[in-house]
């Protein structure tokens, strides 16, 4: 049975914490990938405690021990709800010697692939669906045998089938060059694994839409993950319907690899400001709001839609916002859930022309809201903070945030919030 958290937070608002944060999953999904593509000559240090990042170290790592014996039967390789592990082990596992069904949560089943498995077709992967068309599970029997190094792939979906394809590029025996069609969605996380690659000696062009990486050899050396971005936007979002806050996060850096430490610079306008420490960084509330009546284009930072949008409505700012058509296939269709969950403070999301209006106009705090979660950590983790503003707010599945943060429960504690499992 799946236990719900009641949170609730007593007395003044006010928030003096240091929270340590775990490993980005991003960055650590990432350098698990290039870890087992150099044959472990690259090593991760800072590892993430997130259930996505601790699956794929766990079927990587099985991974190897079946190659040393030798097994010719199809395994079966389970990645749970974990989206980046699923899009990167179809690319690896192409690349690997074997034959693999890969497949995922029944949510899984219903988020596409099918751009980034033609990809592996198209320079000579041997894939099949096991189910349906474009969708996991994915037969895949590798190596593939590669006829060729270019490949077009649309951008405007997932980006995590771009860096899929960069990751195995340079063992591939002719390289690879992606010509990226339409706009690329989410491309700081495509930065991000070019960033990372250039860390361990692979060498990149980008030259208007094509990305080209040679085959080229890992340098040994050890990627260090930094905290998760995402996880912090979080505490951004405590500090800001907090009467007062003075939170550091250590081990933070403002100039980050991840994409998502850009709520820096949008939570200026919720009077949010932030400073680089010796230790990390550092997030107090100023007390002042600018100007909300611009419209917010989040197809940079897909992953902070809901913490910012919940933000928003709770403080009543008519917002709009852009780039959220991405949200639909994530782990659940994350605008029809904050639609669903906004409505019990009484604000609604519209769309017009893939803009998304906030009407806080009937905002309203009831004593208690009950939010559902949709299998979908950020959910749970957006709604929570308004325990702030409503005396009790019931986060339903409590242990959804696993996925991504599992401390989570425990740092609301130790910020002075309670939190019952009920
Ligand atoms: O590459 C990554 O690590 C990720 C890319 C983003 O997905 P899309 O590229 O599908 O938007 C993001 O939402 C996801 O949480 C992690
Ligand atoms: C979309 C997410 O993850 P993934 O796509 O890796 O499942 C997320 O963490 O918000």
């Amino acid at each position: 049975m799946s236990k719900n958290a009641l949170v609730s937070f007593k007395g003044t608002k006010n928030i003096n914490t240091e929270i340590q944060l775990t490993g980005s999953k991003s960055e650590c999904n990432r350098a698990l990938i290039i870890s087992a593509l150099s044959n472990r000559l690259v090593k991760v240090e800072n590892l993430s405690n997130a259930a996505d990042t601790v699956t794929l170290d766990g079927i990587l790592n099985s991974l190897r021990e079946d190659s040393e014996l030798k097994t010719q039967d199809s395994r079966l390789v389970d990645v749970g709800p974990a989206g980046t592990a699923m899009r990167f082990l179809s690319a690896y596992l192409s690349a690997k010697n074997g034959n693999f069904l890969l497949t995922g949560t029944e949510r899984m089943k219903k988020r596409p692939i099918g751009i980034l498995a033609e990809a592996l077709k198209t320079i000579g992967a041997d894939i099949s669906y096991a189910e349906s068309d474009g969708f996991p599970p994915l037969n895949i029997n590798g190596p593939l045998n590669q006829t060729t190094a270019e490949v077009k792939i649309k951008g405007d979906i997932s980006s995590q089938y771009i860096s899929a394809l960069l990751m195995i590029a340079p063992i591939l025996p002719k390289g690879l060059t992606l010509e990226i069609e339409g706009e690329l969605t989410s491309r700081p996380y495509v930065d991000m694994t070019l960033d990372m690659l250039a860390e361990v000696g692979i060498k990149h062009t980008w030259s208007e839409n094509s990305i080209t990486i040679e085959p080229q050899a890992f340098k040994a050396g050890t990627l260090v993950v930094e905290p998760d971005w995402s996880a912090a936007s979080y505490w951004y979002s405590i500090a800001a319907l907090a009467d007062e806050a003075e939170i550091s996060l250590p081990a933070l850096k403002e100039k980050s690899l991840q994409g998502d430490s850009q709520i820096q610079k949008i939570m200026k306008i919720f009077g949010i400001a932030t400073s680089q420490t010796e230790t990390g960084i550092s997030i107090s509330n100023l007390g002042l709001s600018l100007d909300t009546n611009q419209v917010m284009d989040l197809k940079t930072c897909p992953d902070l839609a809901q913490t910012i949008i919940v933000i928003a409505a709770a403080l009543g700012k008519n917002m709009s916002f852009t780039g959220l058509e991405t949200l639909k296939i994530k782990e659940t269709d994350r605008v029809a859930a904050l639609q669903n969950e906004l409505a019990k403070i009484g604000v609604t999301l519209t769309e017009n022309n893939l803009v998304y209006t906030l009407n806080t106009d009937e905002l309203h705090f009831p004593e208690k809201i009950t939010i559902a979660t949709y299998e979908d950590h950020r959910m749970a983790m957006a709604f929570a903070p308004l325990a702030l503003l409503i005396n009790e707010v019931e986060i339903e599945d409590m242990q959804v945030v696993e996925k991504s943060y599992p401390h989570f429960w425990e740092d609301l504690k130790k910020a002075g919030f309670e939190v019952k499992e009920i």
